[in-house]
């Protein structure tokens, strides 16, 4: 099955107190890959809220994804997020299985897009596309890159980096298969705005 749809990503800060209901707010509007991004050293807590997303996850029939933590996602039984400074991604690929999704930053890169494919990744991640409240010092992409991309990769290809409802429809249009997003999604006042923001992601890449 080909990996397509609305990747949502969590936020510590972010979602400090609302966590869990935003989350599952979230995955109530449809969201095909769910990545656990905390960048705290906190192992404990992270365990824990990992364990609690996979259970929300398998309720929603959703994929969890956990951000840098290979040892983690292998713990878990998910899948992982590389990004070029987080570790080779062969090693990971054997320590995980052949089923297990994993994906790798590429930046603006088609170079390092093809070495990820030809080492096993599941999907490759270009951005940021847009300004980044949550990343801002992300190396910048744009829309050419992903026409690039779709003649030369044979896997799903994901865009990240400030997306909105209102600037997502042209990275459609040039064939992305995952929009990732935090600000996008869960910056919203309430759950039910997560659920439609969620929804209307949907919408866009005219998933069900
Ligand atoms: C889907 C997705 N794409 C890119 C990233 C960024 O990964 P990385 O460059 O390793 O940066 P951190 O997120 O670890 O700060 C991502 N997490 N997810
Ligand atoms: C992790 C990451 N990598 C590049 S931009 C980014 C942050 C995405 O968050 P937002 O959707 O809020 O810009
Ligand atoms: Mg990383």
């Amino acid at each position: 099955m080909k990996l397509r749809g609305l990747y949502a990503i969590t936020d510590s800060q972010l979602l400090a107190g609302k966590f869990l209901a935003y989350v599952q707010a979230a995955l109530e509007g449809g969201v095909t890959l769910l990545q656990y991004r905390d960048k705290s050293s906190d192992e404990a807590r992270r365990l824990r809220e990992a364990e609690a997303l996979r259970n929300l996850c398998e309720r929603y029939k959703t994929r969890l994804i956990i951000n840098d933590d290979a040892e983690l996602a292998a713990r878990l039984g998910v899948g992982v997020h590389l990004g070029q400074t987080d570790g080779p991604l062969a090693p990971v690929r054997a320590l995980l299985g052949r089923d297990a999704i994993i994906g790798s930053t590429c930046h603006s890169s088609l170079e390092l897009a093809e070495q990820a494919a030809s080492e096993g990744a599941s999907y490759v991640a270009f951005g940021r596309f847009f300004n980044s409240n949550t990343k801002p010092g992300a190396p910048s992409a744009n829309l050419e890159l992903l026409d690039q991309a779709r003649i030369k990769l044979h896997i799903p290809v994901c865009a990240i980096g400030g997306i909105t409802l209102d600037n997502a429809a042209p990275l459609v249009a040039h064939g992305v298969d995952l929009l990732a997003v935090v600000h996008g999604l869960f910056g919203a006042d309430s759950p039910q705005e997560v659920t439609r923001r969620a929804r209307a992601f949907n919408d866009l890449l005219q998933i069900k």
